[in-house]
């Protein structure tokens, strides 16, 4: 049995799947707000971060990881699981210095892993993908390159606020003893395999891409990225490797504290929209995903490597070889949240009185859906932009904010030259009916949805049993299939009505300065 665990933003989650029934034998999940309150991070991170920086408890994170496998220990013999590979939360970087190496591979069973690793952080918080802290540390390393052109088509993304480098610069800047100090820098996703394998694991080339520090040509660390981020920068971070490879096998501190096999094999790490990559079985270019996790993310294999001019759009890695675009946008779940408490809704009433109430289009009513800073485009936050009343009822803003959100998706996706003819959904919204139907009207594509709704611990298991030697393209065949019933249908009386919303949301959009990276 293969495990595939995913440290999101908002829960760590397990997933293992048998791969000779072809079933899904165990879920199990630990949400870091409701689960692990001491940290005081409702939603994943830390609230009240000054001069855009959104910062997590990387303590959380390991306490998260004891927590949820003594939780999956409690009802299932891990003593069955043949290798374990995980995904994290895109571009969140772990600082740690010379000292993690020897207590990776000294971890007592007895305690905990915050108790053992914490003391050799040397940044108490980690940066995560929301920090919008970094525009100056862009400029400087557009400017070292050349220009952000010259970025982009080294490391298939210009010089983004919540990429690792940039991130690293700014950390390098602000505290240089500390950076020094640093022996490591980790991604989440390689941190957790490093703390599962008991050593330092590499990067794989799926996350590696979301630090502007990878050359997508030559798979390697560039060395004038490097250079324009921090000095000796080389010599802190883990090598980059292919997603596929075998990184050893498991601790003892997992084998005798959960009863994990000794040859358990740990198997690299990647991020979590690669990794739902895998899991929504759209490794192939064709199948569009979108991922409605904490983050929007629109995403899709692809035949050539090819850049947004816009800017906003990136290239990563492709866990089963090649590259995958990927768009993000910031203000997904949780302004969906926000708008839900605001007017005092829950789900269903959001899916139902939002929705149903409302004709397509909203009789022209649009909103620029960003409750916090955006990054596609990029926006710092100015409050809700809308050319309509405050006061307009419920359903209006429930509509509002759905159709801004998936309008502003379409519009920021068009670079990649292709409408979608299938879309796949993932991640905690792809539970709700009248949000999914609302992407097939949007999008006048198919959508379809599988039983489980989190692709990238789907896609974990997948890539542990595959880089084992099972077939992938076997095993997708058997756990990637929608659930019965699950495909909806474009209205293609709609398309016309989206076509005119579409050019309603971009004057919208246009009569604010559209700030570009
Ligand atoms: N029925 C629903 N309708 C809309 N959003 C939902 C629904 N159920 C869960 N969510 C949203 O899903 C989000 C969590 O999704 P998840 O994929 O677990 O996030 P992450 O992977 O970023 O930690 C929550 O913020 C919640 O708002
Ligand atoms: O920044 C990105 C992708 O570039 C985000 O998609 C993060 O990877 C967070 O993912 P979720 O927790 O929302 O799944």
């Amino acid at each position: 049995m293969f495990l595939g665990l995913d440290s999101s933003t908002q829960s760590l989650s397990a997933l293992i799947i048998d791969p000779t029934l072809g079933t899904i034998v165990h879920e199990q999940s630990v949400n870091f707000g409701k689960d692990l309150p001491s940290y005081q991070s409702p939603s994943g991170f830390l609230p009240g971060g000054k001069n855009g920086e959104v910062h997590a408890d990387p303590r959380m994170w390991m306490e998260a990881l004891d927590l949820l496998l003594s939780r999956v220990a409690e009802t299932f013999d891990l003593s069955q699981v043949s290798a374990i590979a995980s995904s994290g939360q895109q571009h969140g970087s772990v600082y740690l210095d010379e000292t993690f190496y020897e207590r990776l591979a000294q971890l007592d069973p007895a305690r905990s892993l915050p108790e053992q690793i914490a003391p050799a952080l040397t940044r108490a918080t980690s940066p995560i993908w929301m920090d919008t802290s970094t525009s100056a540390q862009c400029q400087q390393i557009a400017l070292a390159l050349g220009g952000n052109d010259e970025v982009c088509r080294r490391s298939g993304s210009v010089a983004i606020e919540r990429f690792t480098g940039p991130q690293i610069r700014r950390f390098y800047q602000n505290d240089p003893a500390a950076y020094d100090r640093t022996a490591i820098i980790h991604l989440v996703s390689s941190f957790i395999g490093s703390l599962l394998a008991g050593k330092d694991i590499p990067i794989d080339h799926g996350d590696g891409a979301g630090m502007n520090l990878l050359n997508l040509h030559r798979l390697d660390w560039d060395d004038d990225l490097l250079e324009a981020t921090a000095p000796g920068l080389r010599s802190k971070l883990p090598l980059p490797a292919a997603s596929a490879t075998l990184a050893g096998p498991i601790s003892p501190y997992f084998a005798a504290k959960f009863g994990f096999p000794e040859f358990c094999e740990i198997v690299l790490s990647t991020g979590d929209n690669p990794s739902s990559l895998v899991g929504m079985g759209a490794t192939q270019p064709g199948t569009f995903v979108i991922s409605l996790g904490t983050s929007d993310t629109f995403f899709a294999a692809m035949a050539e490597p090819v850049t947004d001019p816009q800017g906003f759009g990136h290239v990563f890695g492709n866990p089963a070889g090649g590259f995958m675009s990927l768009i993000c946008f910031r203000n997904g779940s949780l302004a969906r949240e926000a708008l839900r408490d605001q007017l005092g809704l829950d789900w269903a009433d959001f899916d139902s009185a939002g929705l149903a109430q409302t004709p397509a289009g909203n009789h022209g009513q649009v909103l620029l859906p960003f409750f916090g800073p955006e990054i596609t485009p990029r926006r710092d936050f100015e409050g809700p932009v809308r050319n309509f009343s405050a006061d307009a009822p419920a359903p209006v803003q429930v509509r509002a904010l759905l159709e801004g959100q998936f309008l502003n998706m379409r519009l920021h996706s068009q670079w990649l030259g292709e409408s979608p003819s299938l879309i796949r959904l993932t991640g905690g919204a792809s539970q709700n009916d009248g949000i999914a139907q609302l992407i097939a009207n949007i999008f006048q594509a198919p959508v379809e949805r599988f039983a489980v709704a989190n692709g990238a611990a789907l896609g974990a298991a997948l890539r542990a049993a595959s880089a084992c030697g099972e077939d992938l393209a076997e095993l997708t065949a058997t756990f990637c299939q929608p659930a019965t019933g699950s495909q909806l249908q474009p209205d293609p009386a709609l398309a016309p009505v989206y076509q005119d919303a579409l050019r309603r949301y971009q004057d919208l959009l246009q009569l604010g300065v559209e700030a570009r990276p």
